[in-house]
């Protein structure tokens, strides 16, 4: 999906909510656990529900990997399962020495090979360019470095000063260089909203994956007053606050209620902020 088109679908449905499956097979409703496939049947109602509702759905392919081999069935068919019209993210938080990333990059972009055909996927910085180029050579496909991420942990070493900047500084700056730099997304954490401003400053055009609304307790408000540009530029993630807004037989009800409530919040944003 490109620029325009996510562009064009945020606009329509006044939201850039990004609903992550983050579905964990322990924390589902029971009356699902005794289905032949339970974390699909449980997806497959929550992106009922949710669908009118937000532009992306981000897997963190943790849930699925740790389920083994029936996993990626469960991601494969919930892939599948998600309307055309929205982006789809694997936060897959890959990277490795150029060979093993080309591979990394083939299994999420690459459905004749893997079945799987995101289009985007998570990628850390830290190897550098060669780490990530193999992500970049995807012509139709976004990847999502991450800068500022949304856990406590984040100072250890994103925030260190070095002779450029801050080290996240850094990574937007100088990833700014790499070609096809203009299918690079970053991800900062909802919780680092004060530091939005800065990073626009930055990186005026890019769109940014923001996690940490919801059960991080970051503020939409402040990320959409600060993080806004002329295209949106925000995919706005909630996994737990959305997916787990119940445990009964109304599971998805209540999905369905927490993601139009959201929706509602950024339609106001979109008119005050754009
Ligand atoms: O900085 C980051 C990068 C990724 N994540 C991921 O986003 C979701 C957040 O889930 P919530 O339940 O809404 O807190 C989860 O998959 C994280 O691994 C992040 O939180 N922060």
């Amino acid at each position: 999906m490109d620029k325009q088109a996510l562009y064009e679908h945020i606009i329509a449905k006044r939201s850039y909510l990004c609903v992550g499956l983050d579905s964990d097979i322990t924390l589902i409703p029971d009356f699902l656990r005794s289905g032949k496939d339970p974390v699909f049947e449980f997806n497959r109602q929550i992106i009922d529900a949710t669908a009118d509702f937000c532009v992306a759905y981000k897997p963190n392919i943790a849930f699925y990997e740790a389920m083994g081999g029936k996993g990626w069935e469960t991601l494969q068919k919930t892939l599948e399962y998600i309307p055309k019209s929205h982006f789809t993210i694997a936060d897959a938080k890959r990277g490795d020495i150029g060979n093993t990333s080309g591979l990394y990059a083939r299994a999420f972009f690459d459905k004749s090979a893997s079945g799987l055909d995101f289009d985007a996927v998570t990628v850390a910085p830290y190897m550098g360019y060669d780490s990530v180029s193999p992500f970049l050579r995807y012509r139709d496909k976004w990847t999502i470095l991450l800068a500022l991420t949304s856990n406590p942990g984040s100072a250890d070493f994103q925030r260190l000063e070095t002779s450029t900047g801050k080290i996240y500084e850094t990574v937007l700056k100088t990833s700014q260089e790499w070609e096809g730099a203009e299918r690079l997304m970053y991800v900062v954490g909802a919780t680092q909203a004060a530091d939005l401003a800065e990073i626009r400053r930055i990186i005026p055009e890019h769109f940014l994956l923001v996690p940490g609304v919801g059960a991080q307790g970051g503020s939409l408000e402040e990320v959409s007053r600060h993080g806004m540009n002329r295209s949106v530029g925000l995919l706005v993630n909630s996994s737990r606050g959305i997916i787990y807004a119940g445990n009964g037989s109304d599971f998805a009800e209540q999905a369905k209620a927490e993601a139009k409530k959201i929706q509602e919040e950024m339609a106001l944003y979109l008119d005050k902020f754009l």
